[in-house]
């Protein structure tokens, strides 16, 4: 096996002697300016000499026959489509996603019993998966506590809500393979995260990942090897508002094939968030309203069960009656 522990060590946001960085302050505002942002590369080492094994189960994984990728298949019964298939179908009129995918729980032990998703083949698949998703709890983890230090809100406040044991950790693979007809397809449908925060790596192509701003479809610069963060529902309930989830989709692209691996980091499922409470009236990044407690399952629950939707729509659950 080879040695992971290259691909976070330059992600600690604090220095040896535990005082903050300040180059940690880019990503943080980036991510409260737009939701999303990628981490430069003298946080994260991520660049394809130093993992070069997460690529490698995933590109092997989906380079199976459609038989042994089916395997993989988890039941449809769950509600957040585990296992090795589609994903959410729209209307029989509609195009499919242009996307072969697979989804995992990594967090917590044992979460996915019974599912058996986790493929046999490549052989070092889940091994590989587990290091780096434990590698990149802990950049979460740190991204959450200056993330609420930047909102000058306790230095728990959303991290609080996490623990070693059952917070949960889902896993997916993506590959999008090289479209004919770009014009007529996506790569994945626009659609917000519903974690409280996603980390995504991409191998072999970049330019496919676009964020709606001002109603329009930006394609995100997002150098290839490096990690993107990305805010999701939860994470815009407990901060309530402060961080906005983005609405996002990939488009497809002629000629070219692109894999990432999405990680969405949750609070245990029978955990209760509770919004911060608002900041002053001047703070424009405020909307009128605010939000409720929520239950995190029931939240994510709600959000299977309405997706897709045609906009940001999800959320609203969770809104202040
Ligand atoms: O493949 C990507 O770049 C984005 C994937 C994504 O948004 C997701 O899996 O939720
Ligand atoms: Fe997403």
């Amino acid at each position: 096996m080879e040695n992971h522990e290259g691909y976070f060590h330059e992600a600690s946001f604090t220095d040896p002697e535990g005082n903050p960085r300040t180059s940690k302050v880019p990503v943080v505002q980036e991510l409260a300016r737009q939701g999303l942002n990628h981490l430069p590369k003298r946080f994260i080492r991520a660049n394809n000499t130093q993992h070069p094994s997460v690529k490698d189960v995933v590109k092997g994984f989906f380079g199976l026959s459609f038989e042994d990728k089916k395997r993989s298949v988890g039941s449809y019964a769950s509600i957040d489509n585990m296992g090795y298939g589609r994903n959410f179908v729209k209307s029989e009129d509609e195009p499919l996603d242009w996307i072969d995918r697979l989804t995992m729980k990594a967090a917590p032990v044992g979460g996915d019993e019974g599912l058996n998703v986790w493929p046999q083949n490549p052989p070092n698949f889940k091994a590989v998966i587990e290091k780096y998703v434990k590698q990149a709890r802990n950049v979460m983890d740190e991204l959450l506590e200056a993330l609420a230090e930047a909102f000058s809100l306790e230095r728990n406040a959303f991290l609080k809500y996490f623990n070693p044991e059952n917070s949960e950790m889902n896993v997916r693979v993506n590959y999008y393979p090289p479209c004919p007809r770009p014009d007529l397809t996506l790569g994945l449908t626009p659609h917000t995260d519903g974690s409280v925060l996603t980390l995504l790596i991409q191998f072999e192509a970049s330019g496919s990942l676009q964020i709606l701003k001002d109603k329009q479809w930006l394609t995100l610069l997002w150098p290839s090897h490096t990690l993107l963060v990305n805010v999701g529902d939860l994470l815009e309930i407990m901060s309530n508002g402060r961080l906005k989830s983005p609405w996002h989709r990939v488009v497809t692209q002629m000629d070219v094939e692109r894999f990432s691996v999405a990680l969405f980091y949750n609070p245990p499922s029978r955990v209760e968030i509770e919004p911060e409470p608002k900041p002053n009236q001047d703070d424009d990044a405020m909307e009128e309203d605010g939000f409720e407690k929520v239950v995190v399952g029931d939240y994510l629950q709600h959000f299977y069960r309405v997706s897709p939707t045609d906009e940001k729509k999800a959320i609203i659950y969770a809104k202040a009656k």
